[in-house]
């Protein structure tokens, strides 16, 4: 350390020092000897006992002179210093020091001053500040050496300190800022307040802290400051500040007060935490967005976590009261509870599924059904995933996350759809699909068993006309009654299924001919009632047994269907077992139904025309049209053994689509041929009659042809009529408009009422020939013919009687008034060849036997 000069001239207190050496002569010159030696012994006490070391150097700094302190000092006996050069005794820095020093003493009474570090052996250098002045007129130098080493040291330390704080105070990232407590001026901010509040140190430093619009939110006047003050120490963690720049920033802001020379400060510590806060306010709000997503989505959300083997809720979000009618809170209270609320038919299925997620296998959601708190079932649709822990090798499960929704709704319409899917919707009876299924299986059974199966095929009679007439709401209460009473009649080891329309099947397990034959007594005798009516409906039953009548579903089915349509053909309203002559009989009818197939496609049908004879006349009154099949190796084929078939088999549609142009044709051919106007009459089937190419047929065959529409007419039986009476009485009347002649054909063994018939468009009655054959010996039959010759005098309608074979019906009839006949007694149906003829002949069927003749030539 170097030594420092300190130049001091000489002033008032040189001549103090004058004034005591001046009082000190005066003394040892006046006072008396012992006192004076006193007083010396006292000035030798004081001066080495004092803790000021001095030294007496010569004008050439040589030391004359110390006490025993100046001694001590330096570590040494004052006899080693005497002679030294006081230079010497001083380190090397500090020589120029003393150099410097001494030369300024150089006069008389000069003072000077100066720091120096004194060089001791073995030891640390004592730091001594040296006050210094010349005497004896400049011959002898007296210095005092003060040993200033702690104090230097402290105040070195003192300064390190500062410094170290200051540095700390500059770099710390938070701003701080010092406020005097009393005035509320900033006296210091840190380069960290600067910058934060992005300022001038001048816009703070001086400033009374209220006053700084910056830090209002701190203190935003003198009374808010003074709380601070008193409050001693603050931490506000949410605070924002308005930066220079019109930011605002969020802080957190320490303040304490301490003490600093008898003042007191207060010491704030600002924290910029706007980056924290941002990001804590922006997963505060995401964690809010998440809470109100999982309160408000349909999942019930959970969490439950694992530790030392025990469970504890973590979350239950609140839709788990709509699921399962528990609050969250029930569930933290007892985390087991979302385990005793499984259905307990479930639960082994859930623990499988839940070992399964443990064992770490992916497993689709599980549905499973729970109890909800107020004790309804509920079906509930449950994923979740495990979370795992590791703890050094030891895996282990430490949270189970899922969610569960509700699907007790969807798994209803599921259930819906499936029985949908599987039943009837009308009479909840298995459907075909369903049924198939079934007698699959209960087929295999029987064959293990070697058990009986007997398959039941069942039609309702007359369904389709009560449908039609009574409307399909009364159809479909008819058949919602047989559903019932069928599942009356069987056991619950049997099925019962409805096939479509009025088609059902029954199935009974383990029934041979005896049993099966009581069942179908039992269903024939409980009639099914026609609501709102007393009309009982009455089934035909097929039978067919398995495994005699088929080895599988499907050739029971048919067999029983054979069996069916027998009972049927039979009057219906009894059962019939399948037989092998049944099913010759099915097989034969279905060589039949593809003859005529392809009879329609050979052109192999023919007309035959039957004279229709003017009673009063005797000529013709028109004719009627009647089918052939010419069968190219049975030869001509008459209608009754093929036009059942032809109706039941779909095929009689084309048939007629065919007869009605060829009519028409024939009619103008002999219109052309000069035979004049002839009318020819067409038998329709009930099915062409109300089909929509019926009307399209007949328009088009009249415009084909030009024929006068009056010339065809056409026939309808009162069963075609009652078939579907609204629709039929449509198309009667579009016929009716377009010209053409309708006659009811085979009446009086129809139930057509009176009133009924009154509103139909005909121009016709043709009395069925059963009523002629036996007219003259049969009194009713006499009774009825004469009651629609009545009729259709009453109705002005014409009437016809048909059958007429012989003289003596002839006669019965032209008695009772009937204006027109047919039969084999004028003429049996002819071809065409011979028709012509017939025609070309003008023939008077009454007088002339060329008619008759006719009947012979047949
Ligand atoms: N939908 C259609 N049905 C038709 C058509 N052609 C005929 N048929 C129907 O077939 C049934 C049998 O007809 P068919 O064998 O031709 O017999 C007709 C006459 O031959 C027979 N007839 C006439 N006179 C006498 C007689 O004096 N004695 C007697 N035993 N039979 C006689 O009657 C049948 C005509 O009856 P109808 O039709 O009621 O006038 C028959 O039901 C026909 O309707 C066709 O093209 N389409």
């Amino acid at each position: 350390m170097s030594g420092a000069v300190s130049d001091t001239k000489s002033s008032g207190n040189s001549s103090d020092s004058r004034n005591e050496a001046k009082r000190m002569s005066f003394k040892a010159n006046h006072l008396p000897r012992k006192a004076l030696a006193a007083e010396l012994e006292l000035y030798n006490d004081l001066y080495e006992s004092t803790p000021i070391a001095h030294f007496t150097l010569d004008r050439f700094g040589v030391v004359r002179g110390t006490n025993q302190t100046g001694a001590d000092l330096l570590c040494t006996e004052r006899e080693t210093l005497l002679g030294r050069n006081f230079e010497d005794l001083v380190d090397d820095s500090s020589r120029p020091t003393i150099a410097s020093l001494l030369s300024r003493l150089s006069g008389a009474d000069a003072r000077a001053s100066c720091e120096v570090s004194l060089l001791v052996e073995g030891a640390q250098a004592p730091r001594v500040r040296i006050e210094a002045r010349s005497c004896r007129e400049g011959w002898e130098y007296r210095l005092a050496l003060v040993d200033i080493t702690e104090s230097r040291r402290a105040a070195e330390a003192l300064q390190v300190s500062e410094a170290r704080y200051r540095g700390l105070f500059e770099a710390a990232k938070d701003g701080i800022m010092i406020v005097d407590a009393a005035s509320g001026e900033i006296t210091d901010v840190n380069p960290s307040m600067i910058r934060m509040l992005v300022c001038g140190r001048e816009q703070l430093v001086g400033h009374k802290l209220w006053n700084v619009p910056s830090l209002s939110a701190i203190a935003a006047d003198q009374a808010e400051f003074a709380m601070l003050h008193y409050n001693d120490f603050m931490h506000n963690i949410d605070q924002r500040l308005e930066t220079h720049d019109g930011r605002s920033i969020a802080v957190e802001v320490i303040s304490n007060s301490y003490r600093v020379n008898e003042t007191t400060v207060l010491q704030f510590n600002i924290r910029d935490i706007t980056i924290r806060k941002n990001a804590e306010d922006a997963l505060l709000k995401s964690e809010e967005q998440c809470r109100t997503i999982v309160s408000n989505i349909n999942e019930y959300v959970y969490s439950v976590r694992f530790e030392n083997g025990d469970i504890k809720s973590v979350y239950h979000s609140p839709k788990c009261l709509d699921i399962t009618g528990y609050t969250p809170e029930e569930y933290y209270k007892d985390p087991l509870l979302w385990f005793t609320m499984i259905h307990e038919e479930d639960r082994n299925q859930v623990v499988q599924f839940l070992n399964s997620i443990f064992a770490g296998e992916d497993q689709e959601p599980i549905r499973h059904r729970i109890v909800h708190k107020d004790g309804s079932v509920r079906w509930i649709l449950n994923n979740c995933a495990v979370q795992r822990a590791r703890r050094g090798e030891k895996v282990s499960i430490s949270r189970l996350d899922g969610f569960i929704l509700d699907i007790t709704d969807i798994k209803r319409a599921e259930e819906n759809i499936f029985f949908l899917a599987h039943h009837d919707p009308l009479t909840k009876l298995p459907n075909r699909s369903t049924l198939y299924a079934k007698i699959e299986q209960v087929i295999s059974v029987a064959l293990r068993n070697r058990r009986n199966v007997a398959l039941l095929f069942l039609d309702i009679d007359g369904f389709k006309q009560i449908n039609d007439s009574m409307g399909h709401d009364v159809g479909d209460r008819l058949l919602q009654t047989v559903a019932r009473k069928l599942s009356d009649c069987t056991r619950s080891c049997d099925v019962v299924a409805r096939l479509g329309g009025d088609e059902f099947v029954v199935v009974l397990w383990d029934c041979g001919v005896t049993e099966t034959t009581l069942v179908a007594e039992k269903i024939i005798n409980a009639g099914f009632p026609l609501q709102g009516t007393n009309i009982m409906v009455t089934p035909s039953i097929g039978i067919s047994i398995f495994p005699e009548d088929g080895k599988d579903y499907l050739a029971l089915l048919k067999h029983a269907d054979i069996a069916m349509y027998h009972a049927k053909k039979t009057g219906g309203n009894n059962f019939q077992f399948f037989t092998p002559r049944l099913n010759q009989m099915a097989h034969e009818r279905f060589a039949v139904e593809a003859e005529l197939r392809r009879a329609l496609e050979h052109e192999e049908f023919v007309l035959h025309y039957q004279p229709k004879v003017d009673l009063v006349t005797g000529h013709f009154s028109g004719m009627e049209a009647l089918i052939r099949w010419q069968h190219p190796v049975r030869g001509l084929i008459m209608p009754e053994e093929f036009i059942t078939i032809a109706e039941e088999s779909g095929l009689l549609h084309q048939i007629s689509k065919w007869i009605i142009p060829t009519v028409c044709r024939q009619i103008q051919q002999w219109q052309q041929q000069g035979i004049g106007k002839i009318s020819a009459a067409v038998n329709l089937s009930a099915s062409f009659f109300q089909h929509r190419d019926f009307e399209e047929t007949v328009e088009a065959s009249l415009l084909e042809t030009g024929i006068p529409p009056e010339c065809l007419e056409l026939e309808l039986t009162e069963a075609t009529i009652m078939s579907d009476p609204q629709r039929v009485l449509g198309s009667m009347a579009a016929m009716k408009a377009l010209g053409l002649q309708l006659s009811i054909d085979d009446f009086g063994i129809g139930y057509s009422s009176l009133s009924y018939l009154k509103k139909l468009p005909v121009d016709k009655l043709k009395i069925d020939q059963s009523f002629i054959r036996n007219i003259a010996r049969d009194q009713d039959n006499a009774a009825v013919v004469r009651a629609v010759i009545s009729i259709g005098r009453s109705m002005q309608l014409k009437v016809i009687a048909e059958g007429v074979e012989n003289a003596s019906q002839l006669a019965w009839l032209q008695a009772e008034g009937s204006e027109e006949a047919q039969g084999y007694y004028f003429s049996r149906p002819l071809p065409v060849p011979k028709m012509t003829a017939l025609l070309k002949q003008n023939a008077n069927f009454l007088h002339n036997p060329r008619g008759r003749e006719q009947l012979k030539q047949h």
